[in-house]
């Protein structure tokens, strides 16, 4: 993989420590990247030597300039993974060491690169437990998080299913649901933007598999990995919490493509172009909650709204290209507005053809889910695809684990949702089965806890 040996490479710049959150962003990989398959939100590199006196480049979080990474650490990169002997020892490939660091402003998992597995797993508190309990939990599940997403052991009570294998980019991202507040009783800290998602008229929705009182989210760029995390996180929670639903999914491997491109979903869309990028001016004001937000224990945290959306690929396969493409308003192979360009190329959404019609349809999805016919509402989509087998009758479950962030619901997906509701030419491909929305609150600093602030505030 061309990322993994750039003797060439020089050593890291103090921007890119200083600012690293800032660089990178969607269409702008150097081929020498090529490895990182999905290139939503690229991110900085780092480098340290490797044994034969090449550079290793590794990718690192999005944040990472905002959560005191230690660029050029070797980290846990080999920590867990087996090293037959001293002599034998071979460095782990790039994408094996890659490693995000667990503390910083934000919590990883948001801005990171997407990774190759997710879970998304909700639990609720068990009768009787309370504050003290839920800040016991959160305190272990943070101690798990960190252990693991270095490559090192979950505990004394190892399974041993990730051993061999560095962090792999894993992610463990925290999360509390509007019903957490009332049974910790922390009413008074449960935020505004928690109030629960207005009904929306495509909704399909199984209570069974929506909302709870905590979620975690799990990304890593090996399915063991993020198994074996899942399972600590599953175990950690003991007596205290129950898993309430658990919902698997996945994106292209790093390296399967030859460049660096935008993810595709099942419905083999380039999806993400859109996206905001970190470089951005306006990034942190809208996926982050400001330093001088409500409620402060939310400082550098984000709202996660989560919603599995099934595919009807039956159906949606069955259109013809031209039909497809009408439908978001972009090219398939490309990602390109219909109005012709590149993928990067801004939109005519003016244009007409010779006949008087518009290019992209009034009601394509890429064109009514605009910012800027949105009053600037916008959220950083960071799904998952997922597939759960075929129904008795052949048709496929499978679809999105639709995962955005935003500084303020209200801001982000709502208003998009609701105007996708009135009129989006993809909402008949798809039903949105399940449902979800979570304060997720900054980063741990060292020696923190995630959610400390709120627990012991
Ligand atoms: C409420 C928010 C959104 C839902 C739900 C949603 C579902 C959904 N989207 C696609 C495929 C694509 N979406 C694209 C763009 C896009 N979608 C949303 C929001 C929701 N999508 C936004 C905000 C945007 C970007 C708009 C903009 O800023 O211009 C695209 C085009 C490429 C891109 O920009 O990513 C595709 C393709 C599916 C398949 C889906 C549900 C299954
Ligand atoms: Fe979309």
């Amino acid at each position: 993989m061309a990322e993994q040996s750039t003797p060439d490479a020089s050593p890291p710049t103090p921007s890119s420590k200083g600012d690293a959150s800032k660089e990178g962003a969607v269409g702008t990989a150097s081929p020498k990247e090529a490895s990182s398959g999905n290139a939503p939100l690229r991110e900085a590199v780092s480098q340290k030597p490797s044994p034969g006196g090449a550079i290793s480049r590794r990718r690192l979080i999005g944040t990472a300039g905002a959560t005191g990474l230690a660029l050029g650490a070797a980290g846990g990169a080999a920590g867990y993974a087996a090293a037959p002997s001293a002599d034998q020892a071979v460095p782990l490939s790039s994408l094996g060491a890659d490693e995000v660091m667990f503390h910083g402003k934000h919590q990883p998992g948001i801005t990171t690169a997407l990774q190759a597995r997710g879970h998304l797993v909700a639990f609720d508190l068990t009768a009787g437990v309370g504050r003290r309990e839920a800040a016991a939990l959160l305190r272990r599940w943070s101690a798990t998080a960190q252990r693991l997403m270095a490559g090192e052991a979950s505990g004394s009570e190892d399974t041993d299913v990730a051993r061999d294998a560095g962090p792999s980019s894993l992610t463990v991202t925290f999360g509390f649901g509007h019903s957490f507040f009332a049974r910790t009783g922390l009413e008074k800290q449960r935020p505004i933007a928690l109030d629960p998602l207005p009904d929306f008229s495509s909704d399909h929705l199984d209570k069974a598999r929506s909302d709870g009182d905590l979620w975690v989210q799990i990304g890593a760029n090996d399915a063991l990995v993020a198994f074996h995390a899942l399972r600590a996180i599953q175990k950690d929670a003991g007596s205290a919490a129950r898993v309430r639903w658990q919902m698997n999914g996945f994106n292209r491997s790093p390296g399967a493509t030859a460049q660096p491109m935008t993810a595709r979903n099942l419905m083999g869309q380039i999806d993400g172009t859109r996206n905001p990028k970190p470089s951005e001016a306006d990034f942190d004001q809208r996926i982050f909650v400001p330093d001088s937000g409500e409620p402060s224990w939310m400082a550098g945290g984000s709202y996660a709204v989560v919603r599995r959306i099934r595919m009807l690929l039956d159906d949606w396969e069955k259109l013809s290209l031209k039909d497809q493409e009408d439908v978001i308003g972009r090219r398939k192979s490309d990602g390109a507005p219909l109005t012709s360009g590149t993928e990067t190329t801004e939109p005519k959404l003016e244009k007409t053809d010779a006949s008087g019609k518009l290019v992209i349809p009034v009601n394509a999805h890429a064109r009514i889910t605009r910012p800027d016919q949105n009053g600037g509402a916008a959220m950083l989509r960071r799904p998952f695809s997922f597939h759960d087998g075929f129904d008795t009758d052949g048709v496929p479950d499978a679809g999105l684990l639709f995962v955005c962030w935003q500084a303020d619901p209200l801001r982000g997906f709502v208003p998009v949702q609701r105007k996708l509701d009135r009129g989006d030419a993809l909402s008949v491909f798809i039903r949105h089965e399940a449902s979800g929305l979570f304060a997720v609150p900054g980063g741990a600093a060292e020696g923190e806890y995630v959610g400390q602030r709120l627990l012991e505030g």
